[in-house]
């Protein structure tokens, strides 16, 4: 029997409970309906907070939901199922038997991964975000697993620090947290497409998968969200190296530094309340710009302590060993050593150095290959590069600068001149630090720039009493709605509306009380209004709705409730006076002879006017080139409803 349904069998394996439990079975039956499971998940208020949660935050521009059914629809019923697992089993385990586990930073890990890959499945589109979040909850189950069912032997593995904690652990129980969580990603249910890919993160490079497939896609967005959770949770000194492979790993998904750093920024802020959703710990971060800030250059190099990173490669260490003491003692720089090129290379990927040193004698051919490639990478293009030969011959010379050397050296140099030699590169590093820096701050600048140039477009477009778009932004959003319906044949309407005897209420009073009704006006259509209608201010105390997808019987039947609404609005003035409140409403509708947007809302002023015109408080409607007055606007036939015109009461 294979080693997990043994342990399976034993019955040691973290399962969900309860109302999870239910759901689980539920979404796995096939005449199984969103009510049903509505029903089910509305027992568990917790649960229903975090799906409604989940499903409000899902990006795409949706409107705000409060019905559980709703979210349930949004979310889609298979990931809903995963997802009440998920979380009861982070109910249930934040503590454990399992001494050198920590529970609550495995949850805290595992909820950043989680909401790190529902945001590159939003972004690549690559799997349905909420199946994501729930994929990257429990990617890393396994060792959940392992520290439920072999307490005491996990924590003493845990402790050991072996070097292959994967080896460890088969050796130790049969079967690693990687095929432990891949077994159990099965046996909840998760699709094999996705529960391979998780199976991989860790090592996406031992995956047969071919590249640009969609397993591949889904290994690396699992890696990289798993490499964002380690950034999230990692020591203050690492963070500047993770951030940067970070940025390197965002560019397999083209996303570029600036937009990994947005990315990160908003992902960290939901980790802090998702976790205090779930009642598990969240590192208070700095902002992804600061984190990936390298470490200033030491101004003064003799003899003090510096953060420079020196990599040497060297297939003979005693040959570097000359420059290697200089380094260390002049300078202070911290060197470290790799055996050959692509050693060389996967440290400098890990550690970043600031200056590299390679040994062109052993052997060349892969030196002068390992600075090409290391050029040819982001960080080694600003690195600054010590070629060094035992003879500093033409050849070696002209190699060495052909590859992309910064300087090339001979390695029996005496102290003296390596000295100044290395004085150079570090006038170099001084440098590149202030660019960096300069760099940083005008990124910051622009950010900040680009935020206040959102923040003018958006007020340029809305009308400040109200809160709703002014006229150009409802311009704007009737041309939008102009192009859809000549796109789709959807029918498209608008009402025009105006509040009566408006220049009285002002001069009785006084124009803040005028303010004051405007707002209330604005604020009683706007909850009146369908979701699907754009309701503007778009003058005094004239008002425009954009009805898209709507014809003329179903915005008469909206333009009713809307004039009732107000008419119903009760405002009280300064001496508890009641002020009664009416609207006017024109109504049109873009037909075979509307030629524009300009046509369609003259039609739509045009029967504003009737409308006043015939006593005001009351709906008329421009079709086919004729006016109606008259006829209930229910029924199709009586436009008018209401009599006589809203004032103050005399
Ligand atoms: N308080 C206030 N008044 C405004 C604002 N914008 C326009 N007005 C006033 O709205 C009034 C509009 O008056 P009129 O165009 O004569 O229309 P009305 O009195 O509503 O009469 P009818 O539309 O014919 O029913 C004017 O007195 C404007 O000064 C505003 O932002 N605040």
């Amino acid at each position: 029997m294979p080693r997990f349904e043994e342990i399976k069998l034993a019955g040691q394996l973290p399962s969900p409970k309860g109302v999870a439990l239910a759901i689980m079975n539920l979404c796995g039956r096939d005449d199984t309906t969103i009510d049903d499971i509505a029903r089910l998940v509305q027992t568990d208020p917790a649960l229903s907070g975090r799906l409604l949660r989940l499903a409000n935050t899902s990006g795409g521009g949706h409107r705000p939901i409060a019905a559980v059914n709703e979210a349930l629809l949004r979310i889609g019923m298979k990931a809903v199922g995963q997802l009440a697992m998920g979380f009861s089993l982070v109910d249930q385990f934040k503590e454990g038997p399992c001494k050198a586990f920590d529970y609550r930073s495995f949850w805290s890990h595992s909820l950043l991964m989680a909401l790190a890959a529902r945001e590159l499945g939003r972004l690549t589109r690559v799997a349905a975000p909420e199946d994501l979040f729930a994929c990257g909850l429990m990617a890393n189950i396994g060792s959940l697993a392992l520290a439920t069912a072999f307490p005491v032997e996990y924590s003493a593995l845990l402790e050991s620090g072996s070097h292959d904690p994967l080896a460890a652990e088969r050796e130790t129980f049969g079967i690693d947290r990687r095929e432990c969580t891949l077994a159990m990603l099965e046996d909840f249910g998760i699709p094999k497409a996705l529960a391979e890919p998780v199976f991989y993160h860790l090592a996406p490079d031992e995956s047969q998968f071919s590249d640009a497939s969609r397993p591949s896609r889904l290994t690396w967005l699992f890696h990289t969200a798993h490499h964002l959770a380690d950034l999230g949770v990692a020591a203050e000194a690492t963070r500047s190296q993770l951030a940067g492979s970070l940025i390197r790993l965002g560019g397999r998904f083209e996303i570029d530094a600036d937009g990994t750093a947005t990315m990160f920024d908003r992902i960290v802020a939901e980790w802090d309340q998702w976790a205090r959703l779930l009642e598990i710990p969240a590192t208070s971060l700095p902002s992804f710009e600061r984190m990936s800030e390298t470490p200033p250059v030491a101004a003064e190099p003799d003899g003090a302590a510096s953060s420079v990173r020196v990599l040497m490669v060297t297939a003979c260490p005693t040959s570097v060993t000359p420059i290697s003491t200089l380094l260390q003692s002049a300078f202070g720089y911290r060197t470290y050593l790799a055996g050959d090129g692509d050693e060389g290379l996967s440290m400098a990927v890990a550690m970043l150095p600031h200056v590299v040193v390679v040994d062109a004698d052993t052997p060349s051919a892969s030196a002068h290959d390992f600075c090409r490639r290391l050029r040819a990478t982001d960080w080694g293009k600003s690195v600054y590069l010590i070629v060094m030969t035992a003879t500093v011959d033409e050849r070696n010379f002209v190699a060495a600068f052909e590859s992309g050397a910064d300087t090339c050296l001979c390695k029996s140099l005496g102290d003296a001149r390596l000295r100044a030699a290395m004085r150079a590169a570090h006038r170099y590093l001084g440098l590149l630090d202030a660019w960096q820096t300069d760099r940083v701050q005008l990124k910051q600048i622009a950010s900040e720039l680009a935020v206040s140039n959102r923040k003018l477009e958006q007020v340029a477009r809305t009308d400040l009493l109200t809160g709703l778009p002014n006229r150009r932004g409802g311009m704007e959003a009737l041309a939008r709605a102009w192009s859809a319906s000549n796109r789709s044949g959807e029918a498209l309407c608008v009402m025009m509306l105006d509040i009566d005897w408006f220049k009285r209420i002002n001069d009785r009073y006084g124009h803040a009380f005028g303010d004051r009704v405007l707002e209330q006006v604005g604020a009683g259509l706007r909850s009146e209004a369908r979701s699907s209608d754009t309701l503007c201010r778009i003058g005094g105390e004239e008002f425009l709705v954009v009805c898209s997808g709507s014809d003329l019987r179903s915005t008469m039947t909206a333009a009713e409730r809307l004039r009732r609404a107000i008419a119903t609005l009760g405002l009280v003035a300064g001496e508890g006076e009641q002020v009664e409140l009416s609207i006017s409403v024109g109504i049109a509708q873009k037909e075979a002879g509307t030629s524009s947007t300009d046509v369609l809302l003259g039609n739509a002023d045009k029967a504003l006017y009737a409308a006043k015109h015939a006593g005001r408080n009351r709906i008329c409607v421009m079709a086919h080139g004729k006016l109606h007055h008259g006829g209930a606007p229910v029924s199709g036939e009586d436009l008018t409803r209401g009599s006589g015109a809203a004032r103050p009461k005399k």
